[in-house]
């Protein structure tokens, strides 16, 4: 068997279309007596024929050309009821072809513009449905839907931290939302409350602020979303700022107006924020609460025809906020009523300082009217110590797990490959198992663009993201991801935070991310783009001499969830585990648990939950107090001195 080859995989992709006829064999070892042409198995088979899609080509000239006059893409103009937009050729004289679309939006058209719910003052509390943009919405065959071990990740020990305790609550129906968002949570297909969920969007409904830990792919984005936006429905004609009647607005026209949103959330990246953005136009819909995005490489013109027509939500990337906040004739943030920040762990650190410390309290905003809130899936210390400064004393903490642990419901696979044999071993890998959505991630540019052409050149239908490509480019690698197109995708670090895609079967580190691209906290990130909201999925990590750094923390980040150890980081297991992944997973010390206790934390198994529920693998979620528990659960309390780094004195300002 070849160093990289790999036992088990075919059963780790249970949702894979594999092929009609026998499974696809392993070709380790004959591949490299394979014709330099396209891929072929150990019987011959090429790609296409094993069921992969036949690769399509991405013509870059025609698609950036068409950035060129991207204001004749704007959808200023468009109805609830508009049938699907059809890009305006007549200004550039070129025409685009419109193949793929997500949730309305078309290969060719910026993201800024999809389509939101346009209200109509002339609308009584809740607006009337427009099945066209509904079916937009809610309908994309597309959507993440929830696997069949959804069960898996209600059974996660909760952990409250800091000066507050909060009763969960287990269904959105008991949650006590707007009965819009109620309407919209329930045409999502959302019924219960994932655990991040279940605490905080009571605390939010509260008035808290909340720090909030919790995996990769758990429902953080819905977790503030929902509440914040339910609770400002019923109050939007008070606080929402003065905007024309999309009804009657005409761009270029009609009386442009400032944006003054009420809620911010601000994401680390342009695909993290145009995916949330799609999330706030589900949840919006039907209300007069109006998302935008505004985010960099995307046409300056288009986002701001799009604000001024009024912003209640705004989504943005640090480094495009900025810009527009320099601009207040268009962006005021002084009505603002929360700040959320979306992977905290990458926004709090020394690359996003400026940036972040004038978002936080720079601008014109009121502090004390603001709520902030920060969630991620891994917190280290720097990040929870910049954190602190912007908390009001009494917050909500919770952590969803230990901080930064993978899921169980990822298979992580370990296999070693020198780096001369990487290549051969990533074919190997695709061919010899079903096709099914694949990300393949790799630590830089150069990598990225090389590994793209190389599998592209074998008839393998991929695409590839990273830093150095066009705005225009990345939507449309992402979009053509999305939809099927080119089912596997080549990513730097960049693509790896908060990507939500539907069947992402299979997460490869061609390029593990040592210390310098991340570590284990990006190892974390890349592998849960599989294995979201209770599916299953695979990630194949390729290991040499030259990832020795992350060898310990990987071995203990793999034995926490049970994986099998391969005997090459044998000499990394802690003592009491096996290398079958035995052992007790409560005595593996990580970086990140040495500081987040502050000796008034409380489990959900321990104190609010019903330990016997949830160790037996039923739905979790204690709505009512559960029975003989002490607790001061709801009741504030003040520990009396803080040793957790988080802090709990907030006091306000920049850090
Ligand atoms: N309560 C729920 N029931 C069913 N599906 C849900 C629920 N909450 C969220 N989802 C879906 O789960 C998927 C993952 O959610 P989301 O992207 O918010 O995860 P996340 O925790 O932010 O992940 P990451 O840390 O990777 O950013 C989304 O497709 C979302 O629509």
């Amino acid at each position: 068997m070849a160093a990289w080859e790999t036992k088990g995989m075919a059963e780790a992709l249970p949702d894979a279309n594999p092929p009609a006829g026998d499974k696809p064999q392993s070709t380790s070892g004959e591949m490299s007596h394979a014709p330099a042409a396209l891929a072929l198995t150990a019987d011959g088979k090429t790609p296409q024929e094993v069921g992969w899609v036949a690769p399509t080509a991405y013509n870059y000239l025609l698609y950036n050309a068409s950035g060129k006059d991207s204001a004749s893409h704007s959808a200023a103009t468009a109805t609830n009821d508009d049938p699907d937009r059809e890009i305006n050729t007549e200004a550039t004289g070129y025409q685009l072809p419109v193949t793929e679309s997500y949730q309305g939006v078309a290969q060719g058209e910026w993201h800024s513009n999809a389509k939101v719910y346009e209200w109509n003052d002339e609308y009584g509390d809740i607006g009337p449905k427009f099945d066209q943009l509904e079916k937009q919405l809610f309908g994309d065959v597309n959507r993440v839907r929830t696997g069949i071990n959804f069960a898996n990740i209600s059974e996660i020990e909760v952990i409250q931290e800091g000066t507050v305790r909060i009763d969960p609550v287990r269904l959105f129906d008991d949650a006590g939302l707007h009965p819009a968002m109620l309407e919209n949570v329930k045409l999502a297909g959302y019924t219960q409350c994932t655990p991040v969920q279940a605490y905080t969007l009571p605390a939010i409904l509260k008035g808290y602020d909340i720090v909030a830990c919790a995996q990769t792919g758990s429902g953080k984005t819905a977790a503030y979303l929902i509440p914040t936006l339910s609770k400002l429905m019923g109050k939007a004609k008070k606080l929402a700022a003065f905007r024309p009647n999309p009804a009657t607005f005409e761009a270029g026209v009609s009386a442009a107006v400032r944006a003054e949103p009420l809620i911010l959330v601000v994401a680390p990246s342009r695909e993290l924020a145009t995916q949330i953005f799609d999330e706030a136009r589900r949840f919006c819909y039907r209300t007069m609460l109006r998302p935008c995005v505004i985010y960099g490489g995307g046409p300056t013109i288009d986002q701001i025809r799009q604000l001024e027509k009024g912003c209640d939500v705004l989504i943005a990337t640090p480094g495009r906020l900025c810009d527009f906040m320099d601009r207040t004739h268009l962006l005021t943030l002084k009505r603002l009523k929360y700040i959320v920040i979306d992977e905290a762990d990458e926004l709090l650190t020394s690359d996003w300082e400026q940036e972040m410390n004038k978002i936080m309290s720079g601008g014109d905003q009121e502090e004390g009217n603001i709520t902030y809130l920060l969630y991620s899936a891994t917190f280290p210390k720097t990040a929870r110590d910049i954190a602190k400064n912007h908390l009001a004393h009494e917050h909500v903490r919770i952590r969803v797990g230990r901080a930064g642990s993978s899921h169980v419901n990822i298979k992580q696979d370990i296999v070693f490959v020198e780096s001369s044999l990487k290549r051969q071993a990533l074919l190997d890998l695709l061919m010899s198992k079903p096709p099914a959505r694949t990300i393949v991630f790799v630590n830089s540019k150069r990598a990225a663009d090389e590994v793209d052409d190389f599998l592209f050149n074998k008839g393998l239908p991929c695409t590839s993201i990273h830093a150095d490509r066009t705005q225009r480019e990345r939507e449309d690698a992402i979009r053509a991801f999305r939809s099927g197109t080119s089912p596997i995708l080549v990513a730097t670090g960049v693509s790896a935070r908060g990507l939500d895609i539907h069947n992402v079967m299979h997460v490869i580190n061609y390029d593990l991310p040592s210390t310098q691209f991340g570590g284990i906290e990006e190892y974390t990130h890349r592998i849960g783009r599989t294995g979201r909201i209770g599916n299953l999925g695979l990630a194949t990590s390729f290991y040499n001499d030259h990832d020795e750094d992350l060898g310990a923390t990987l071995v203990k980040t793999l034995l926490e969830t049970k994986q099998v150890i391969p005997d090459f980081l044998h000499q990394y297991l802690p003592e009491g585990f096996t290398a079958e992944g035995e052992g007790d997973a409560a005595q593996l010390k990580f970086e990140t648990d040495s500081d987040f206790g502050d000796g008034t934390e409380e489990t959900a198994a321990e104190d609010g939950g019903d330990p016997g529920q949830a160790a037996s693998g039923e739905a979790w979620g204690a709505a009512e107090e559960p029975a003989g528990a002490t607790s001061d659960w709801g009741v504030t309390k003040e520990p009396a001195t803080d040793t957790s780094g988080w802090g709990t004195t907030g006091d306000s300002g920049a850090w």
